[in-house]
Parts: C-alpha cells; structure tokens; sequence
C-alpha cells in the first residue's frame, strides 16, 4: 500500500527558538492525522536535536536534509547516518535540486547517499525534477529518466520515498497544475521495480492548492519549503481535505 506522506523542508530557515515557537504554534493547529498520513519536518541540522526531544511521543517525524555515504570520516561539513539516526531522524532528503545546483551533487554522489540512507534503516525521499528549459525543449521525461536510471543503481525500492519537484516552480509560486504532475508522477511510477514507492509532488504548494493536488490519484504527498515555515499554513496542509 502506498503511504501518504507530507513532509515540511525548511531548507536554512529557523533558529532552535524559532523551531520551538513554529512547533507550539503547530501542534494547536493540527487535526487528528489519519493512520495512513505520515507528517515529516526535515529541519536544518542544528535544529534536529530540539526537535526530537520536542517531538519525543508525537506523530510528527523528523528528518534531514542530506546524509553523507560514510559512516565517519575526514567530510568536513558533512553528517552522517549514524549520527542522525543516534538523534531520532526517520527520513532524509537526498538529491534536492539545490544541492545539485548548488554544492555539486552529480547522479553517482545521491546514489551513494540514497544506500546511506538505506543501510541506517532511514528513509530517504529522493528529488528529481527538470528545469524550465529542460521543460520548454520537450525533454522533462528524458531529463527525469535519466536521473532515476542513475540515482536508482542498487536500490532497493521498499524503503524510498521519490519527490517530483520541478525547478521551475520551486519558490516561484508558479505550480506545477495538479493533472500535469500527476502525469509526470505517473510516468515516473512506470519507470519502478515497486509499483508501492510513494512519490510526493513539491513546488510552490500551498494551503489554496493542496487539496488538488492530493485529490490526484497518482500523488502519495507534498513536499513543501516556504508553506511549512508558517504553522498555520503548514498545519493546513497537513489537514488536507
Ligand atoms: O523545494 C521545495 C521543497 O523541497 C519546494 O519549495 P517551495 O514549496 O518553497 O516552492
């Protein structure tokens, strides 16, 4: 079965007493969550350690937003499956397209950190996604194809979660319409060995939009940045219809 499952990025937003006051804030807003919801908050590493005792016998699981594929070792800058694992992390991010941009992630550097992920018994919820060009030239499939054929080498698919974010609506406001990601989410499902995966949909959702977007029988979840800063907001999405 395949689970629901809506996860915050916070990306480099919040001090620790700026993630205390969000969850405060968060928890009154909350509805009861149903079984079959997994609600995650992939928080800046420096916040991991509060958040879990915080969230010490709630629902809510926590995560980060990368894992190196070492154990330990000379990475200076880097964490590692054992320490998230040591604070209570369930998930982890990998292959954002901001560390592909930004911090020089390559299709070989997620695939080691995917196994990482795998062999510390965390979820990772893997990112692929096209940009504008990529889109605009009619290769978003290709494009898409290509980083899960590499990503995906010696995978196992039981304990992974795939996010589609399309660059281009990622912080731009600008969705993704809710049938074309369930298109793409679609195709990407064809593309897997375990038909179960999950695959969330993430760019610019929003509480004006997540019932759409949830109502499409492809998505399994969102993955959502700037909407998971705000409690409100984020508990709104978190209670979708
Ligand atoms: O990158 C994202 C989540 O990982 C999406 O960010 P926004 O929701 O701010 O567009």
């Amino acid at each position: 079965m395949r689970k629901k499952i809506i996860a915050g990025n916070w990306k480099m937003f919040k001090t620790q007493a700026e993630a205390q006051e969000f969850l405060q804030g968060f928890m009154t807003e909350l509805d009861e969550t149903p079984d079959d919801l997994d609600t995650v908050l992939c928080v800046p590493f420096t916040t991991l350690w509060v958040m879990s005792k915080s969230l010490h016998g709630s629902r809510i699981k926590l995560g980060a937003q990368n894992i190196h594929w070492e154990d330990s070792g000379a990475y200076t800058g880097e964490i590692s499956g054992p320490m998230l694992v040591e604070i209570g992390v369930r998930y982890a991010i990998v292959g954002h397209s901001e560390r592909r941009e930004y911090f020089g992630e390559t299709d070989e550097t997620v695939n080691r950190r995917l196994k990482a992920a795998q062999r510390h018994g965390l979820t990772p919820i893997l990112c692929v996604g096209e940009t504008k060009q990529q889109r605009d030239a009619g290769e978003t499939e290709a494009h898409i194809f290509s980083q899960l054929e590499g990503d995906l080498v010696d995978i196992d698919q039981k304990n992974l979660v795939i996010a589609y974010e399309p660059i281009w609506a990622i912080g731009t406001g600008e969705t993704c319409e809710a049938e074309e990601a369930n298109r793409v989410i679609g195709l990407i499902r064809s593309k897997l060995k375990n038909p179960d995966v999950s695959i969330q949909y993430g760019g610019s959702v929003k509480p004006d939009n997540i019932d759409e977007i949830m109502a499409q029988p492809e998505i399994d979840g969102a993955l959502v940045g700037g909407a998971s800063l705000k409690p409100e907001s984020f508990a709104r999405i978190v209670n979708y219809q």
